[in-house]
């Protein structure tokens, strides 16, 4: 099977700006994709290179083993959602579902009108007078009910409360077990990857930072704590970064054995260290 999205060099400049750098990623296909990264990180950028949206200023990027967005039936297998869920506000709830029929040749008229029953969506109610986690709901069910091989979602959650993410994030689930569908989520919202996602992309300054798979990423990291010296890590460790609290140090170390001290770190503590690590301070010195 081609992976859900495979990039060589990826790179992409707005002109004197460098949003995406040099980026190399192989996702495998049926994955729940965490992307994470600061503002400005460059995760917009690369959803977009991956829905064609724009395309790249070098390197290469192939989409379920296709250039992205080449020709309609490229586009019929990846559902997007943009930042902000955006809807059409004149339109009802059901004109939203007759629109996605018309202009998708896979449309699964049934899901859509399931899920958004489901979700206590009124069909008559115009799409501008829902709030906005029942626009995310929308804008979901629209992009799933395409039945697509992937679907791309840019920050679904931000606008949403604690209950309508915790919502959001089930629908998704169990999207991905109805439809065996490959999902890139960015977030920011490092709680909520941890509980979906199999897979993670950690990008800063538009460069790849982490990316693997979660199960394996987590048993390569470790947390060593009280008075480690870094001079001291087995052979092949590799310190990613280290904290000095009043009491004691901490230090993330990846490593593919075991590290004398060490105990499991989870995904926030893991991609946190990474984000620090590749902070510029504020004199602009690595940490
Ligand atoms: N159309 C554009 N024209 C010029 N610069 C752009 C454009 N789009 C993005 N950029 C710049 O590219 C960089 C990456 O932006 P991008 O939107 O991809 O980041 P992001 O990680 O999605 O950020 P956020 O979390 O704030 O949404 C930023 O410096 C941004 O200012």
């Amino acid at each position: 099977m081609n992976p859900a999205i495979r990039t060589a060099a990826l790179t992409k400049r707005y002109r004197r700006r460098l949003a995406l750098h040099d980026c190399t990623v192989t996702v495998p296909a049926g994955r729940i994709v965490g992307l994470v990264g600061p503002n400005g990180a460059g995760k917009s950028t690369l959803l977009g290179l991956v829905c064609g949206m724009i395309t790249p200023t070098s390197g290469s990027i192939e989409v379920l083993g296709h250039r992205p967005a080449a020709g309609a039936a490229q586009l019929s297998r990846v559902g997007f959602v943009a930042q902000d869920a955006p809807v059409y506000s004149r339109l009802t709830v059901a004109e939203h579902l007759r629109l996605g029929a018309r202009l998708n040749p896979n449309w699964d008229d049934d899901l859509a009108q399931r899920r958004i029953r489901r979700r206590g969506l009124d069909p008559d109610q115009k799409a501008g007078a829902l709030s906005g986690g029942q626009r995310a709901q929308l804008a979901l069910t629209v992009a799933a009910a395409k039945r697509g091989d992937l679907l791309v979602l840019d920050e679904p959650v931000a606008a949403l409360d604690p209950l309508a993410r915790r919502a959001f994030l089930d629908d998704l689930l169990d999207f991905v077990d109805e439809l065996a569908v490959g999902v890139v989520l960015s977030s920011h919202l490092l709680g909520d990857l941890e509980q979906v996602c199999d897979h993670l992309i950690v990008l800063a300054g538009g460069r790849v930072q982490l990316a693997g798979d979660v199960a394996d990423l987590l048993a390569e990291h470790h947390r060593v704590t009280g008075a480690p010296d870094p001079d001291r890590l087995p052979a092949g460790a590799r310190l990613i970064h280290a904290e000095q609290t009043r009491h004691e140090t901490s230090m993330i170390v990846r490593c593919a054995g075991p590290v004398p001290g060490g105990t499991p770190v989870g995904l926030e503590g893991m991609t946190l260290a990474y984000l620090t690590a590749a902070t510029p301070t504020p004199t602009g010195a690595p940490r």
